[in-house]
């Protein structure tokens, strides 16, 4: 393994039969992830990433299409391979409770087959690395949720795996600890280590990843470096609108002033609520805001460079429009046109 791609995947399908016929997971994508690089696959619910990271860790079949992992084919060297990738899933489930972290580390490295007099030192410097050390002969059972992901890190690393998969590693993790394992996270290249996670978490792909890949409907949305996604735009500017008393259909209303050259969302900011529009009328566009807006009480109005998750919100929305286009033109054709194409 030296000049070959940590994952290369081509024309990836994925298909779940359900009682309603067929659900399209991943329809057709196709990337490749470098050595030693930090990949960073972004979409919202239901976008395929889950199914996409199964199929990479040998977990799940394809429906069709390819994908290698460390130079093999994830189908048919599912043995060969599970020793050399590690994989974490989000949530809680993967260790046992009732003894302690070592004894857990212990028991992974036996699955393993790796031989005591190898395990026990690595296990040690894995408890260190984790900050566990001082800890490490307690049960799991009264461990914080933070001190379980930590150890789940620990417990990924326990066979010295070549590539590591992360799905949502930080979910559910109170900021302190979510920055912690972060912060292992981003040393896991510098151990030799090929990354690949999932996220819903923008700042953290950009924080994390080298590159990011934006998956939605099971298509590839984007695929590039943070800073060249954010950069990618130079038409957008944002403008966040502090609303401190709002009206239900102040949203809509800004909606129809951008026009669909632009997209607009609301979130809460701890008590704020703040409307985000971007526009590639930028500043032009404040006065029509506050008059579109006159009868809310506004706050803060503040034009500013774009966020990677702006980006992201303006690629997902404008992928949409484009696919209910596509699907409203597909249904105005006569069925015997249809039938003849
Ligand atoms: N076992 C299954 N059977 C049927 N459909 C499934 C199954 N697993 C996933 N799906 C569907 O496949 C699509 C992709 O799901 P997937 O879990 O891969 O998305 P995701 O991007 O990981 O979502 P989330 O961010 O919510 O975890 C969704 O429409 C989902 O409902």
């Amino acid at each position: 393994m030296t000049d070959e791609m940590a994952v290369e995947v081509e024309d990836l399908r994925r298909v779940y039969r359900v009682k309603s016929g067929e659900r399209i997971a991943l329809d057709s994508i196709s990337f490749d992830v470098s050595q030693g690089e930090l990949f960073g696959i972004l979409g919202p619910n239901g976008a395929g990433k889950t199914t996409l990271v199964r199929i990479l860790s040998t977990l799940l079949h394809p429906t069709s299409g390819t994908a290698r992992v460390l130079g093999v084919d994830v189908g048919r060297g599912e043995r060969q391979l599970r020793r050399r990738i590690g994989i974490l899933f989000g949530g809680e489930r993967g260790l046992y409770t009732r003894v302690t972290a070592r004894q857990n580390l212990r028991y992974f490295a036996g699955l393993y087959g790796i031989p005591r007099k190898v395990a026990d030192p690595r296990i040690e410097e894995l408890l260190h690395h984790v900050k566990l050390d001082d800890r490490a002969d307690e049960k799991v059972e009264a461990y914080s949720r933070g001190m379980k992901q930590r150890l789940h890190l620990a417990r990924v690393l326990v066979h010295d795996p070549e590539i590591i998969f992360l799905d949502e590693p930080t979910i559910g993790l109170d900021p302190i600890v979510a920055r912690e394992v972060r912060g292992l996270i981003t040393e896991l290249p510098q151990r030799g280590k090929t990354v690949v996670l999932t996220s819903h978490y923008m700042f953290e792909a950009e924080a994390l990843c080298s590159r990011v890949m934006v998956v939605d409907s099971g298509t590839v949305v984007a695929l590039d470096t943070p800073q060249a996604l954010r950069q990618g735009h130079p038409d957008m500017a944002c403008i966040d609108v502090d609303l401190l008393e709002s009206t239900q259909d102040a949203e809509e209303r800004v909606r129809r002033l951008v026009n669909g050259e632009g997209s607009v969302s609301t979130h809460v900011e701890g008590e704020r609520q703040v409307l985000t529009v971007q526009s590639p009328r930028g500043a032009d566009l404040v006065p029509e805001l506050q008059q579109v807006l006159a009868d809310c009480r506004l706050g803060v109005v503040a034009v500013r460079e774009p966020t990677l998750e702006d980006v992201y919100v303006r690629l997902i929305s404008e992928g949409r429009r484009r696919r209910d286009t596509a699907t409203e033109a597909e249904q105005a054709i006569p069925t015997t046109e249809k039938v003849s194409r």
